[in-house]
C-alpha cells in the first residue's frame, strides 16, 4: 500500500465573502476528492455547507487548524474547469465575492445548506418498502410535521451529516426542498376525451355506433366517434383518453365532437402532457430564406471567419428569427451545443413555439421559475454533452452558468434589453456582456441581435471589435409602419381630448375596430395614476417606509407603495394645507382599460403587465387569447413591447411618449427610442402595413422624430456627441456604489468619508454622494457614489484600488453597519 499523504482542498463556500476555505481531507477520501465536486464541511460552531472543490493540494494552511471535509457528495465533477474560470471573472470584473457567484450558477438543488427545509415530494406515493430505516424515520417524521430543516432531521437521526442521506431522496424525488416548491412547476395540460363509462361495455357500444352510422344527420358524429375509438385503442380492448387535437388532426369534425360531448357520449377531461414531448409537437420544416436574409447569413459567416462577436441589426419584423435557426442548424451538424439567450422567457413563448417547432426535444429551456429537478435535468445533459438532448439551451441570464462541453454558439436575442442585467443579489452581472467571454473560453462565436442596438454595442461593432450585418428591410416586402403623432397640446387647446385619448388616435382605433383589426396600446406604467395630489399645495400621500408617493390601485381601491406593499385607503384631504380638492396624477394601465371600456363599450379589452399577469399563467393566457383574436385591444406597459408576433395588429398606440423623455437618466432618450421603436414594430407584421400613434405634448422632439424615421443611425450620433461631452459610456465605464443605513446622519456621515477617502485616490473621477430619486426603500435611506473611468484606464488597477479603500472604510467600527452594494456597468 502506498504511503497515505495528507491533502487539502480549497472550497467555495455559498457565503458573501471572497475567499475560498481550506479543510482537511479525510484519508478514505483521498481517491474520491476532486475539483469541481460537491463536499459538506463544518463551517462554525454548529453549521453545514454544502460547497465545490476548486482546489486540492498539500499545503498545510498556517493561521488555523483545518476542520475535516464530512462527505463528498459527487463522484465526478458537477462543474467544469471552465465554469470556475467563468466564475472567477465574474468575481473579478463585477467585483462580487465567489460565494455569491456560485450561488447564482448552481440549481437550488445543488445548494443544500443547513437552512434548507424540506418537505415530502408530490410525487412519492408513499411506497414505505423502498425506505431504509433512516429514510423512513425523515418520511414518516415529514408525515406529521410538513417542513423540517437540516439540522432538525440530524437530531431526529442523531447523526452529525444527513446531506447525503437527503440528496438521494431529492434524487428519487421522495422529498423536495421549500424553495422548490415556492415556484411549484405548473405542468402543461392538454384537454383529452374519453369514452363514457356507460358505453364501456361491447354491447351497449356496438348498438350506439349501429345507431350513429344509420342515421345520415349524424354520419359526422360517426365518423368522430370511430376516430376516437382507433385512436384510443379500442381494438385493443381499452378506451383511453385521446388529446382531442390529435382527433381533429386526424379529420374528426369539433362540431360533432362537441355534440358527442353534450350527449354524454364522449367526456372531456384536462390531462398533463410533457412540455418536451416531441409527440404532441411535430416538427416542421425551416422556412426558405429571402435573399436578403441569405445575403445576410452569409455576412455573419464571413464576419465569424475573423471575429468572435456579430451584431445583428435588422429592423423589427426583418426576419432575424430564421437567421437564428440557420446558424443553429450548422452547429448541431458539428455537434456542438448552442446558447439562446432571452430577456424575459415568460414572455417570449411564441419564439420558444417557433424554434420547438424547428428542434423538438433538442431544446431545454432553462430558468429560474423552474421545478429545480428539471434544471438539474438539463444541467446533468449540458454536462455530459448529451448528443441526444438539450443541444440548444434557451434561456434566461442565469443560464450562462451552465456547464457547456462542446459550445459553439451564443444568440443574444433583443441585446439591448437591460433584463441581461441582473441588479440584485450580487454578483451584478450582464448576461450579454458574461456570454461574450463564455464564448471566449470555449472558442465559440456570439451573435448579437436586435433592433435597436445599445449605445455601447453599435459603438464596438461601429469600432470593429464586433462584426456588423444589417437587415433593413421587413421580411416579404412589407413595409415598415407608419408613424404620426398625436399633438396632445394642440388637442387639449381645441379641447378634442378624451380623457386619455386624443381624438386623432380614437378615431384611428374606432376604423382599426371597424376592419376587424387588432390594437396595442402601451403605457409604461402599471396601476390606476401614480399619485393623487393636491391641487393646492401638491401634496401627496407617501409611503411610510419608503420616498415615494403611493399609487392609487382602483381595483381593490387602495393606494399602495410599488416598493414595499405598504398600503392605506385612499385619504380624502390634503394633510400639508387642509384642501380636499386631491386629484390624479398621470395614468397608468389600468385607468387605460378603464377609460377605453367607457369610449369605447362592447369592445373586448385584456391589460398586460406584472399586476394582471401575477397568477398563474396570466401572460400565457392573455397572449394566446389576443393571438386568438378573442381580445380587441391588448393594453400593457413595457411587456408589450417586446417581440410579439401577431398578424391581424394594424395600429399601435403610444399614449405618454413624454414620460419617458423626462425620466432623469443619462439612458432615457436611448431606452425612449428603444421602447417606441419596439412596441411601433409589433404593427403590421405580415399582410398589411401598420400604424402608429405617438401621444406628445412635443412632436417635434428629435427622439419623437427619430422613431417617426425609423432613423436608428441619427439618434446614436446624436447620443454619442452627449456621451462624449458628459462623459458617459460608451466613453467611460461606471460603477455605483450604493450605501445603505436605516439613520440618515449615520449614511451621511459614513457617506461622506467614503466619498473623501475615494476622491484622494481618484479625484473627480468620482461624484456624489447623492441621494437617488428615491432616497428611502424599506426604511433604509439611500446614497449613491458614481466613479466615471475613462476607457483607456486599467479598469483592473482601479477595482482592486476601490476593493481596498471599502475595505478600509469597513476597518472602521462605525462604518460597520453600513451596507454598500457595487454595481460595475449599471443600466
Ligand atoms: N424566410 C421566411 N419565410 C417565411 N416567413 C418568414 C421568413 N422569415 C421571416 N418570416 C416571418 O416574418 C415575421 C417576422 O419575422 P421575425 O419574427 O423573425 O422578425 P424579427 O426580426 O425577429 O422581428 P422583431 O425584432 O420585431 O422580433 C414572422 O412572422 C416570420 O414567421
Ligand atoms: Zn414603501
Amino acid at each position: 500500500m502506498s504511503e497515505r499523504k495528507t491533502f487539502f482542498a480549497d472550497i467555495i463556500l455559498p457565503l458573501a465573502v471572497d475567499l475560498t476555505f481550506t479543510y482537511r481531507v479525510p484519508f478514505e477520501l483521498n481517491d474520491t476528492i476532486k475539483n469541481g465536486v460537491r463536499v459538506v464541511v463544518p463551517f462554525g460552531k454548529s453549521k453545514l455547507y454544502t460547497g465545490i472543490v476548486v482546489r486540492v493540494h498539500e499545503e498545510i494552511p498556517k493561521e488555523y487548524q483545518a476542520k475535516y471535509i464530512e462527505h463528498v457528495l459527487d463522484e465526478s465533477p458537477i462543474i467544469t474547469g471552465k465554469q470556475l474560470k467563468l466564475w472567477k471573472w465574474i468575481s473579478e470584473y463585477y467585483m462580487a465575492p465567489i460565494g455569491d457567484v456560485m450561488n447564482a450558477a448552481l440549481p437550488g438543488n445543488f445548494k443544500l445548506a443547513s437552512e434548507t427545509k424540506i418537505v415530502l415530494h408530490p410525487d412519492f406515493d408513499r411506497n414505505y418498502d423502498e425506505l431504509n430505516d433512516k429514510e423512513y424515520l425523515i418520511v414518516e417524521a415529514l408525515d406529521v410535521q410538513d417542513t423540517l430543516d437540516l439540522k432538525e432531521i440530524s437530531q431526529i437521526l442523531q447523526q452529525k451529516s444527513v446531506h447525503a442521506l437527503i440528496k438521494k431522496l431529492i434524487d428519487r424525488r421522495i422529498v423536495m426542498s421549500v424553495e422548490e416548491m415556492r415556484y411549484k412547476y405548473t405542468p402543461k395540460t392538454a384537454t383529452f376525451v374519453q369514452l363514457n363509462s356507460q358505453f364501456s361495455q361491447e354491447e351497449v357500444l356496438s348498438e350506439l355506433v349501429n345507431e350513429l352510422e344509420q342515421d345520415g344527420r349524424k354520419k359526422k358524429q360517426f365518423e368522430a366517434l370511430m376516430h376516437y375509438l382507433k385512436a384510443g385503442g379500442f381494438a385493443q380492448n381499452t378506451a383511453s383518453p385521446v388529446r382531442r387535437s390529435e382527433l381533429v388532426d386526424a379529420g374528426a369534425s369539433l362540431s360533432a365532437l362537441n355534440t358527442l360531448e353534450k350527449n354524454g357520449i364522449l367526456e372531456s377531461l384536462r390531462l398533463e402532457i410533457s412540455r418536451l414531448n416531441s409527440e404532441d409537437t411535430t416538427l416542421t420544416e425551416t422556412k426558405e430564406l429571402s435573399p436578403e436574409q441569405t445575403t445576410a447569413l452569409q455576412q455573419i459567416r464571413e464576419n465569424f471567419q475573423e471575429k468572435d462577436v456579430c451584431l445583428l441589426h435588422g429592423v423589427t419584423g426583418s426576419g432575424k428569427t430564421e437567421i437564428y435557426v440557420e446558424l443553429i442548424q450548422e452547429q448541431l451538424a458539428q455537434g456542438r451545443q448552442v446558447l439562446f439567450l432571452l430577456p424575459e422567457i415568460a414572455l417570449t413563448t411564441q419564439l420558444i413555439d417557433r424554434l420547438s417547432a424547428y428542434f423538438g426535444d433538442l431544446i431545454g429551456v432553462y430558468h429560474s421559475k423552474f421545478n429545480q429537478n428539471e434544471r438539474v435535468e438539463i444541467w446533468n445533459s449540458v454536462l455530459r454533452d448529451d448528443p441526444t438532448k438539450f443541444r440548444i439551451i434557451l434561456g434566461a441570464r442565469s443560464s450562462v452558468f451552465l456547464p457547456f462541453k462542446s459550445l459553439g454558439l451564443i444568440i443574444v436575442d433583443e441585446e439591448h434589453e437591460n433584463t441581461f442585467k441582473q441588479y440584485d443579489p450580487s454578483p451584478r452581472y450582464h448576461a450579454r456582456d458574461v456570454s461574450i467571454v463564455l464564448s471566449h473560453l470555449h472558442g465559440a462565436k456570439t451573435l448579437l441581435g436586435t433592433a435597436t442596438p445599445s449605445i455601447e454595442t453599435y459603438f464596438n461593432a461601429q469600432e470593429g471589435k464586433y462584426g456588423f450585418v444589417e437587415l433593413s428591410k421587413r421580411f416579404g416586402g412589407i413595409q415598415m409602419p407608419e408613424i404620426q403623432c398625436a399633438d396632445l397640446k394642440k388637442e387639449r387647446r381645441r379641447k378634442t381630448m378624451h380623457s386619455l385619448f386624443s381624438s386623432f388616435l380614437l378615431e384611428e382605433m374606432k376604423t382599426a375596430l371597424d376592419n376587424k383589426e387588432q390594437i396595442i396600446l402601451f403605457q409604461n406604467r402599471r396601476g390606476y395614476t401614480p399619485i393623487w395630489i393636491c391641487e393646492v399645495c401638491n401634496w401627496s400621500p407617501k409611503c411610510k417606509n419608503c420616498d415615494v408617493s403611493l399609487t392609487y390601485h382602483k381595483h381593490s381601491n387602495m393606494l399602495k407603495c410599488h416598493y414595499c406593499s405598504y398600503t392605506i385607503p385612499p385619504v380624502g384631504t390634503c394633510s400639508n394645507c387642509g384642501s380636499n380638492r386631491l386629484h390624479m396624477h398621470g395614468f397608468g394601465t389600468e385607468k387605460v382599460e378603464d377609460e377605453l371600456s367607457l369610449l369605447l363599450p362592447g369592445v373586448t379589452i385584456s391589460r398586460l403587465d406584472l399586476d394582471s399577469t401575477r397568477s398563474k399563467d396570466g401572460y400565457q393566457k392573455i397572449l394566446e387569447q389576443f393571438g386568438k383574436k378573442e381580445v380587441d385591444v391588448l393594453v400593457g406597459t413595457q411587456m408589450v413591447t417586446k417581440g410579439l408576433d401577431f398578424d391581424n395588429v394594424s395600429l399601435v398606440g403610444i399614449l405618454d411618449a413624454d414620460m419617458m423623455l423626462r425620466y432623469p437618466d443619462f439612458r432615457s432618450f436611448e431606452r425612449s427610442f428603444q421602447l417606441m421603436s419596439q412596441v411601433a414594430g409589433r404593427a403590421g407584421r405580415r399582410n398589411k402595413r401598420g400604424k402608429v400613434i405617438i401621444q406628445t405634448g412635443t412632436p417635434e422632439h428629435w427622439i419623437i422624430q427619430q422613431v417617426m424615421h425609423h432613423d436608428y443611425v441619427t439618434m446614436y450620433k446624436q447620443e454619442l456627441i452627449e456621451r462624449k461631452n458628459f462623459g458617459y459610456p460608451p466613453y467611460t465605464k461606471l460603477i455605483y456604489l450604493t450605501l445603505k443605513h436605516k439613520s440618515e446622519q449615520q449614511l451621511e456621515g459614513s457617506a461622506a468619508d467614503l466619498a473623501q477617502q475615494l476622491k484622494a485616490v481618484f479625484g473627480s473621477r468620482i461624484i456624489g454622494p447623492e441621494y437617488p430619486l428615491v432616497r428611502k426603500i424599506q426604511n433604509s435611506y439611500i446614497k449613491i457614489i458614481r466613479i466615471k473611468m475613462e476607457r483607456e484606464a486599467s479598469h483592473k488597477k482601479i477595482k482592486g484600488r476601490l476593493q481596498e479603500i471599502i475595505n478600509q472604510f469597513y476597518s472602521s467600527p462605525v462604518n460597520k453597519s453600513v451596507r454598500i452594494s457595487i454595481d460595475v456597468d449599471p443600466v
